[in-house]
């Protein structure tokens, strides 16, 4: 059984379903889909079988936007203020961490998202170049941004451009197609202008994304209003941080002249229901506004302190269901559409391919259990993985053709737990100490 995780090989697929018909999926040694069909077992002679039956193929999920090693502060902050929780819970907490922690705190959410069906992420956290270890060793794919926060102060905003390009350095080093650098400014609340634009510029310069987070509150708008006399998304713009390789988190408090800025510039756009309900912003995503525009609109978790999962086929449901809440209007958000915010429209604000099971396609491929009980019975597969599964519902994942879990087995899962779990409990007896 063990060999299977072992090192890339091709692989058949057999007799597993899409949209309603039986086919086998052949992946090539380099981990592309090489076919798919009926007779696709006939184009290879593939090192390793997977049986297909009673299983449901979908594309890989991406996450646009968590802070992966935040897995450690599952649960030590919650039902606050997002102001109060940042400034009383989780700034004090996060002061003590170490590149280790980052290590076995990414480990951990490695784990839990290969587990419900998540292959890419777009991280922003610290000591990055641990998380990029950690996601090196799990077999996922990566976009790492180290959080850029200056407070406008310029002795602070020198340490900030040098960590970030040491990130991009080391990123790059590494050498990973699975795995790459963007820039983190963390919000135009923590970062000055001249901070922001040196970030639009070294993105261009290093040909590398953005990761940001965009109006999550109205304060953010009402003092960002204040102070510069324009809207977050118009100062973003000025800074050269919006383009087409911008992921712009939560935009829960965009207007409809934002929105269509962010079509234009071809940003995307990474919705965080799960988050927003939690910290009550009180606005739900112009979802309507942004598709009318063209922005890209994509899914992600935000970090486990404000989730507190990152369980992709939840947050689909969470999107869905917010979006038809907020805006009064079922028919907003379709099951389908919520299924391509979790995959293509993921994998596009990433560029880790379509994210689709096409031939050509890299072999990014989630397979469901039919039998489960949340699909039976089966008659439409995307309303059943958005309204009615779980991550539970994950039998086996692949990312690039490797094979990452298999009928719920990750190799090494109970070392990564209980050392993340030792992590926590020292970083928080840490903090408590100097407190
Ligand atoms: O919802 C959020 N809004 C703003 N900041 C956040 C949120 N969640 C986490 N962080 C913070 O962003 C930084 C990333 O480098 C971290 O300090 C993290 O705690
Ligand atoms: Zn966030």
């Amino acid at each position: 059984m063990n060999e299977i995780f072992s090192a890339q090989r091709s692989v058949l697929i057999a007799g597993v379903t899409i949209d309603g018909s039986t086919v086998d999926i052949a992946i090539d040694e380099t981990g592309l889909i090489a076919s798919i069909g009926e007779d696709a077992r006939k184009t290879i002679d593939a090192d390793i079988v997977i049986d297909g039956s009673d299983r449901l193929a979908m594309p890989g999920m991406v996450n646009t936007h968590t802070h992966a090693a935040m897995t450690l502060l599952r649960g030590y902050g919650d039902d606050m203020l997002l102001q109060d929780w940042l400034s009383q819970k989780i700034w004090p907490l996060e002061a003590h961490l170490t590149g280790d922690d980052v290590y076995r705190g990414t480990k951990l959410a490695c784990l839990e998202m290969i587990r419900s069906g998540t292959v890419a992420f777009n991280d922003m956290y610290f000591f990055m170049d641990r998380a990029a270890a950690a996601v090196d060793e799990m077999g996922m794919r990566a976009t790492f941004a180290y959080g850029f926060i200056d407070l406008g102060m310029e002795e602070k905003r020198e340490a900030e451009i040098k960590a970030t390009e040491a990130l991009t350095t080391h990123i790059k080093s590494l050498n990973n197609p699975r795995i790459q650098a963007a820039v983190g400014p963390h919000s135009i609340y923590t970062v000055s202008q001249e901070g922001l634009s040196w970030c639009g510029e070294y993105a261009k310069e290093q040909d590398i994304g953005i990761h940001v987070h965009l109006s999550e509150t109205e304060k953010e708008v009402i003092d960002c209003v204040a102070q510069f006399g324009k809207r977050p998304a118009v100062l973003l713009d000025e800074c050269g941080c919006l383009t087409p390789r911008t992921v712009a988190a939560h935009c829960c408090w965009l207007d409809e002249a934002e929105c269509r800025l962010l079509g234009e510039r071809g940003v995307s756009a990474s919705h965080n229901p799960a988050s927003n309900m939690k910290l009550a912003v009180n606005r739900a995503m112009p979802y309507h506004w942004l598709k009318q525009y063209g922005a890209n609109i994509a899914l992600g978790t935000d970090g486990c302190a404000s989730n507190n999962n990152l369980d992709m086929l939840e947050e689909m449901k969470f999107a869905a269901l917010l979006q038809k809440f907020a805006w009064n209007s079922p028919t907003l958000l379709p099951a389908g559409e919520a299924v391509s915010m979790a995959t293509a429209a993921g994998a596009r604000a990433l560029g880790t391919g379509p994210g689709t099971l096409t031939v050509g396609a890299p072999a990014d491929i989630v397979l469901l259990d039919a039998r489960a009980a949340c699909n039976t019975p089966l008659f439409h597969a995307d309303s059943n993985a958005v309204y009615a599964c779980n991550g539970g519902a994950v039998m086996t994942v692949l990312c690039g053709g490797r094979i990452l879990m298999h009928e719920r087995e990750v190799p090494g899962e109970e070392e990564i737990v209980s050392e993340a779990a030792a992590a926590a409990r020292s970083l928080v007896d840490r903090a408590e100490q100097a407190s």
